[in-house]
């Protein structure tokens, strides 16, 4: 690999919007980030964030309004139908409900052979294969024979990780994959991936509203708010000295001891409506980073700006950072 290696997956100004007329409104604004061969990058934000919007934009299942995303460079939107098919199997989605991405009348087998090869899906042609794959996310071969409904919550996503890595992908898209489990078994979930990140180089989007559990697994976090990313760095940066106040107020209601007394108001704030996002700095209506908020936030969006691209007039930490 060398420097000019183009990143697996990039949005560049990625705009998506839904509705028409008048109820057309933006979901997605000017996102660009991007995920080198063999990193990880987190993504996380609150519900309605944009985060599902900005996966399946990125696998293309939906359509930017404006920007564009790359793959390896290359944009979809220039390809023709057998190279986006191509596209689909190389960048594998996994979704947060398994029971989206595995036909619950398949047995486990038939859905990891129909991955390994779509036209001969025959599960007895690739029971080696189907084998390999279950082993490698610490399921039983005889796994193979059950349907998804035979399986708890946790191996029924180990399943699904098994089939998107049997197609053999260049970049894993997991959202929320882990949301709907128990703490433990998120934390098995978590090691299977993180293994398999180091066995298999992989490279990942690895979506999820908790920075927790983002922290795990990624090299580079990014942090969506009302479809901005306010902010985004390594992951060990921005976890020490976050410069966005609303990255801030994640870190600060992680359940370790409780949240800060500012963390707690400002969580308890509703999250402004994103069909209408405040002017200016999306967040000031929210901030309570203390003596921060001035008139300019209220008007100006504010542009990247510090070793974390925080998108904030008073960042809390960097060469701008206020008193
Ligand atoms: N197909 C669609 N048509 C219209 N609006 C949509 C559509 N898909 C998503 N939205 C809206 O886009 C916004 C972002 O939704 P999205 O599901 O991407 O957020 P999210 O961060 O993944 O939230 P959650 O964690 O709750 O899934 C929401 O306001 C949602 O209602």
């Amino acid at each position: 690999m060398t420097d000019d290696t183009p990143p697996v997956l990039a949005a560049e100004g990625l705009t998506v919007a839904f509705g028409r007329g008048s109820g057309r409104h933006a979901v997605l604004r000017s996102i660009d980030l991007d995920v080198p061969p063999g990193q990880a990058l987190g993504l996380v934000g609150e519900s309605g964030s944009g985060k599902s919007t900005l996966a399946r934009a990125l696998v293309g299942l939906v359509r930017p309004a404006a920007g564009r995303v790359l793959h390896d460079g290359r944009d979809p939107a220039h390809m023709r139908r057998a190279e986006l098919a191509e596209l689909r199997r190389s960048v594998q989605l996994i979704p947060q409900d398994p029971y989206a991405s595995l036909d619950p009348r398949m047995t486990v087998g038939a859905a990891i052979a129909e991955a390994v090869d779509p036209r001969r899906a025959d599960p007895r042609r690739h029971a080696d294969r189907i084998a390999y794959w279950l082993e490698t996310v610490a399921l039983e071969r005889d796994a193979a024979d059950r349907h998804p409904h035979a399986f708890s919550g946790g191996q029924r996503q180990r399943v699904a990780i098994a089939r998107a890595l049997a197609a053999r992908p260049r970049a894993v898209i997991a959202d929320e994959i882990t949301s709907a489990l128990d703490c433990s078994v998120q934390a098995e979930i978590l090691n299977v991936l993180a293994d398999l990140r180091a066995r298999l180089g992989l490279t990942m989007l690895f979506i999820s509203h908790d920075l927790t559990v983002v922290r795990h697994v990624s090299d580079r976090v990014a942090v969506l708010y009302l479809g901005r990313v306010v902010e985004q760095g390594e992951t060990e940066t921005l976890y020490s000295a976050p410069a966005h106040p609303y990255t801030r107020l994640l870190l600060d209601s992680v359940p370790d001891g409780g949240p800060l007394p500012e963390a707690r108001e400002a969580a308890a704030a509703e999250a402004p409506d994103p069909r209408d996002p405040p002017r200016g700095c999306a967040f000031h209506p929210r901030c309570t980073a203390p003596g921060r908020r001035e008139d300019v936030c209220a008007v100006a969006a504010p542009e990247p700006d510090g070793p974390t691209a925080a998108r904030c007039h008073f960042p809390l930490v960097g060469a701008h950072a206020g008193s």
